[in-house]
This record gives C-alpha cells, sequence and structure tokens, in this order.
C-alpha cells in the first residue's frame, strides 16, 4: 500500500533529490508531485534536462554545440526562443548518447562530435559522457556501409545506461527508415520510464498503440519528422500562405531537397515515399490547400556533406488571373537547422514532465514536427496551442 505522506514532506524531499528519487521515496507520480507544487503555489525553478541522445550524428552535433556556444546568455542569433518556458538552452545536460558507428563508440561526446561532417564551430569542453554502443538492428544499410561502419562489440544494457544517467528525455536522432531501431529506442525508453522525442518520419506518435503504452506509462510521447527552423517545409507554408493572404489563387506546386550525408542517403534509399507523403500532407494541412502540391526529396549528392539545397516553385494566379510564378531556392545545413526547434521541443517536453501530462501530445508536436498525431495545423495556431500548453492554459 501507497506510503501516506504530507505534502510539506514531500516538498522538503524535492529540494535535496531529484523528481525520480521523490518519486520512488514516496511512491508517487510525477502528476502527483506537480499537483502538489501546483497546490501550494511552488514556483517550478528552472533545473538541468537530462537527456540521452540517440544517434549522434549532425544534428546531435548541432544541438551539443548549441548548448555551448548559448552559454554566454548575450548571444541569441539563430534561437527562436533564448528563454523558452523558464528555461535556458544550457539548461540542458546531455546524460547519456548512444551510436553504433566504430568512430564514435567509446569516445566522450565532445570527441565523438568530430566524426560528422559538420563544422565545428563551438569548442566543447570534455563532457564526461562516454557513446555507447547501440542496437544496430536497421540502423546502418548497405549504401551506407562506406559511411558507418559499426563498432564489433555488443550493445550496451540501454535501459540501465538510461535510468544510471538519470535520464528524463530520450531524443530520437536516427537517420530516416532505420524503423526498428527507432521502435526499438521507443520501447527502452517507456521500460527506463523516459520521455521520447521522435525527430525520424517512423511512425511513433501518431501511433495510437505508441500514445496509449506512453499514456499509461505517465509519460510524454512527441513528434514524427522534425520540421527544421527555415527548411523547405515551413518556408513553403509561409510563402504559400502570403500569397492565399494577398489574394492569389495557387494553382500549383512543388519543394524538392537535394543533400549529401547519411541522412539524405537513407531518405533517397529508405524512405523517400514517406518523406514525401509526410512533406506533401503537412503543407496542404497547414493552408487547407487543394491544389496540387508535391514535397520531397530528389537526390543524394555525396560531396554536398551536410548541405541542403531546397528548390520551391509556384505558379499562382493573381488580378485578371495574371500568372505569378515563384521560382527559389533555399540553401542550409541540415544538422544546424534542427538545432534551434530541437532545443524549444526538449524544454517544452520538460514542461510536459513537470505538469505530468502523458501520451502523445500534440500541442508540442505540432509546432516542431511535420506529423503531428492529430494532424499538421496552420503555423499560428501551432504557435498558440504550445504557448497555451506551456502556460497550462486549456481551451
Ligand atoms: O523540415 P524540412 O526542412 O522540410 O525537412 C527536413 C528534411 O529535409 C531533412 O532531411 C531532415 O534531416 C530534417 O529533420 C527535416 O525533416
Amino acid at each position: 500500500m501507497a506510503k501516506k505522506f504530507r505534502d510539506d514532506e514531500v516538498l522538503r524531499y524535492l529540494e535535496t533529490h531529484t523528481y525520480d528519487e521523490t518519486m520512488v521515496f514516496f511512491s508517487i507520480s510525477r502528476m502527483t508531485i506537480a499537483r502538489i507544487k501546483k497546490r501550494n503555489k511552488v514556483k517550478i525553478m528552472p533545473e538541468k534536462i537530462k537527456v540521452a541522445i540517440v544517434g549522434v550524428g549532425n544534428a546531435a552535433s548541432s544541438l551539443i554545440q548549441g548548448i555551448e556556444y548559448y552559454k554566454s546568455r548575450s548571444n541569441n542569433i539563430g534561437l527562436l526562443h533564448p528563454t523558452f518556458a523558464g528555461y535556458h538552452i544550457s539548461d540542458i545536460e546531455i546524460v547519456s548518447a548512444f551510436d553504433i558507428s566504430i568512430k564514435k563508440v567509446g569516445k566522450d561526446l565532445s570527441e565523438a562530435i568530430n566524426e560528422n561532417d559538420l563544422e565545428i564551430v563551438a569548442k566543447v569542453p570534455i563532457l564526461d559522457v562516454k557513446i555507447q554502443m547501440g542496437n544496430i538492428l536497421d540502423g546502418v544499410i548497405d549504401q551506407t556501409r562506406k559511411l558507418i561502419a559499426p563498432a564489433e562489440i555488443g550493445s550496451a544494457n540501454i535501459i540501465n545506461e538510461l535510468k544510471l544517467s538519470e535520464t528524463e528525455i530520450v531524443l530520437c536522432l536516427l537517420p530516416s527508415g532505420a524503423d526498428e531501431a527507432v521502435k526499438f529506442y521507443a520501447e527502452q525508453s517507456l521500460q527506463a520510464g523516459c520521455a521520447f522525442i521522435n525527430a525520424t518520419p517512423t511512425k511513433i506518435a501518431v501511433d495510437k498503440n505508441y500514445a496509449r503504452k506512453f499514456h499509461d506509462a505517465g509519460l510524454p510521447l512527441i513528434g514524427d519528422d522534425l520540421q527544421d527552423q527555415f527548411g523547405a517545409t515551413i518556408v513553403h507554408k509561409r510563402i504559400l500562405k502570403q500569397m492565399l493572404d494577398q489574394g492569389v489563387e495557387i494553382k500549383e506546386s512543388y519543394a524538392l531537397d537535394v543533400g549529401g550525408g547519411a541522412e539524405s542517403l537513407n531518405t533517397i534509399h529508405r524512405s523517400r515515399g514517406i518523406k514525401r507523403e509526410i512533406k506533401s500532407k503537412s503543407v496542404k494541412s497547414s493552408l487547407n490547400l487543394n491544389a496540387p502540391i508535391v514535397a520531397g526529396t530528389s537526390d543524394y549528392v555525396p560531396h554536398m556533406k551536410n548541405s541542403r539545397n531546397s528548390m520551391l516553385w509556384i505558379v499562382g494566379n493573381g488580378f485578371l488571373g495574371s500568372e505569378i510564378i515563384v521560382d527559389l531556392k533555399i540553401q542550409t545545413k541540415d544538422g544546424p537547422n534542427g538545432g534551434a526547434i530541437l532545443a524549444d521541443v526538449i524544454r517544452a517536453t520538460k514542461i510536459a514532465l513537470h505538469q505530468g501530462s502523458s501520451g502523445a501530445i500534440d500541442e508540442i508536436s505540432s509546432y516542431g514536427f511535420k506529423n503531428p498525431p492529430k494532424g499538421t495545423v496552420s503555423i499560428e495556431n501551432a504557435h498558440k496551442n504550445l504557448a497555451n500548453f506551456v502556460l497550462g492554459i486549456k481551451e
């Protein structure tokens, strides 16, 4: 039977112990702790947000560098929210990391990021986080063996690692198309009692079965398929919206990416179809458009490394049916383009944990992802819903 306790006992214990320790000691859930804090009007103070990274590629490198780069709080360029929900990006702490590359496993996270093809702009000190060997499953495909040769050792005990490192949030940054591996880490996350963020297009947050499992475990689930800060999808949505707002009728459009790096290679070989489906649907649903719109990836060019060129083409009709054509190319770096969104999503997930929210969290997912559980909404609504969620406002 659960132990009897008073609010002040729990609050006093919390002053010197983590959430997890408090949950175990009093046999209570995060939700109960959140209620006790609310009842007693205790301000939720920023504390470190303990994150595990699965897949230490270019996106991970960007996030890790960003945590260092923005430590000096006068530098906010490139962030969407310097402080979000009371947390600064430097409140994010990477406490464990998993990869399968022979070049990364066993190294400190700060050194392993040098093995990516992304330029290092922020000097990351030794973090005392050794890359653990992950479970290979479908994490490498034949075409990528040239890029990713797996370490020849057995997988670490992932659940144990997550528990020992007191991970709160597992961030899945595996390459697109590694469905088995993504599902495996979602399960490990559940069993270790961690929230799960799925940046890949594998269907996790939209899968009712996973949503129910995370709900029953009292844990947040966020995803699927990260939407870049200034990638093809968001730019496409914004330009189409601007045209519609100006009275232009949209006749047809496409947006196609060409890029290098393992992510582009995997997209081409394993997830081209699903990426195209997700991207096209995300653009159309955000604006309720019926015009033919295709958004996807057209090719992999190895020497482009982490660079990505996105070609946008829009045909519309203006006054007197006059033809208007937008022909635009954006050049971006894939890794850093996810960094600011990841920083927001991680901080929002911490709030979800504080609030005791569980299951697939649509308010966070529709802000940062192209395939959220309840479908894509307009950018304005996605931003408003996230702000209300963080403030605890229910509409
Ligand atoms: O949001 P967006 O720029 O259209 O799409 C991006 C993809 O093109 C890219 O391959 C992937 O690494 C990003 O996470 C994101 O999904």
